[in-house]
């Protein structure tokens, strides 16, 4: 993006809010962004937390904006670009929407360049993790100012097949929702041995944010730094032999393929199949 560039998000819900949220925080301008989003408590929230314009007019809104963000549901989309379908076709097209493929994007906002991406809503804290794809008509210039303009939100990572963003979102876009899952779970059961559930939530998070970073900093593999926690005979090893015998991992690793498989089905119900 350049200084002088407006972005404009259709739809100003989670994900809308936790990019907006890491793009402030950055130091994008809240006055180069529009937010087009139908429900007026909505806006005024917007207004009020992000000091950016929100609309509920997608076409006037979104005049002049050199990038457009999809940020609507997946079901909502079609209707949602088609709404301003040729008006926004100038500016560069940047979907959120799980399942959704470049093509249909195109085809409903009548635009030729089109970029997928596959966020996360730390991206609020500026720690998010977005997948990237955009096929041939996008140029390199194109990439690269999306790639600055996400930059504030965290990691970026292209991905060479549009096929593969459905495993991304799989992984890293609803991949949050299973670390909060995980640690509910063991903010619980700190408070069922006795501990203040604030101190439980300290110690959780920071030993999740703690292995994390060291687990991308680390050349070692993933099992190795898990041995090295797992004394003979120890805590560590009587937990994790009580998981292997639930068959957590194998369950994780289910409900990721379950999650790929929604978003396959999502593109097969609102693209593939005819309208
Ligand atoms: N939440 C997440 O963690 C992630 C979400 N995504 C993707 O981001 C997209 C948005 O998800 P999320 O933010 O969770 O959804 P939300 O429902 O929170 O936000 C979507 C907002 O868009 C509004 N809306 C509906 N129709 C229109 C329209 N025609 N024009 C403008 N706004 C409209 C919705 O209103 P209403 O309430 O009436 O529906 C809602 O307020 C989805 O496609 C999802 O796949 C991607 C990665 C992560
Ligand atoms: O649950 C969903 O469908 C969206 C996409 C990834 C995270 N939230």
């Amino acid at each position: 993006m350049q200084a002088h560039e407006r972005i404009g998000f259709v739809g100003g819900g989670n994900m809308a809010s936790a990019i907006l949220g890491g793009l402030l925080r950055g130091g994008m301008d809240p006055a180069a962004v529009t937010v087009v989003e139908p429900h007026a408590p909505a806006r005024a929230q917007l207004r009020a937390t992000l000091g950016v314009q929100a609309d509920a007019l997608p076409v006037p809104a979104l005049a002049g904006c050199a990038v457009v963000v999809w940020a609507v549901k997946p079901q909502q989309l079609q209707a949602a670009a088609q709404a301003c379908a040729g008006r926004v076709a100038g500016a560069l097209q940047l979907s959120i929407a799980a399942g959704i493929p470049c093509a249909a994007v195109a085809r409903w906002t009548g635009a030729q360049r089109v970029v997928r991406a596959m966020p996360n809503t730390p991206a609020l804290v500026g720690q998010g993790m977005t997948g990237l794809y955009a096929d041939a008509a996008v140029g390199a210039d194109d990439r690269a100012r999306v790639a600055r303009l996400l930059a504030p939100t965290g990691a970026l990572l292209w991905v060479p097949r549009e096929a593969d963003l459905d495993a991304v979102t799989a992984l890293s876009g609803s991949g949050p929702a299973y670390v909060f899952y995980l640690m509910e779970a063991l903010v619980q059961a700190g408070a069922q041995m006795g501990l203040a559930p604030a101190d439980a939530l300290q110690l959780v998070g920071r030993t999740f944010a703690g292995a994390a970073a060291m687990a991308l900093d680390s050349p070692e593999p993933l099992a190795r730094l898990r041995e090295r926690v797992t004394s003979p005979g120890g805590t560590t090893f009587a937990a994790l032999e009580h998981l292997a015998q639930a068959g957590v991992a194998q369950q994780l690793g289910a409900a990721a393929l379950r999650a790929r498989q929604r978003a396959e089905t999502l593109s097969r119900e609102l693209v593939d199949s005819p309208t």
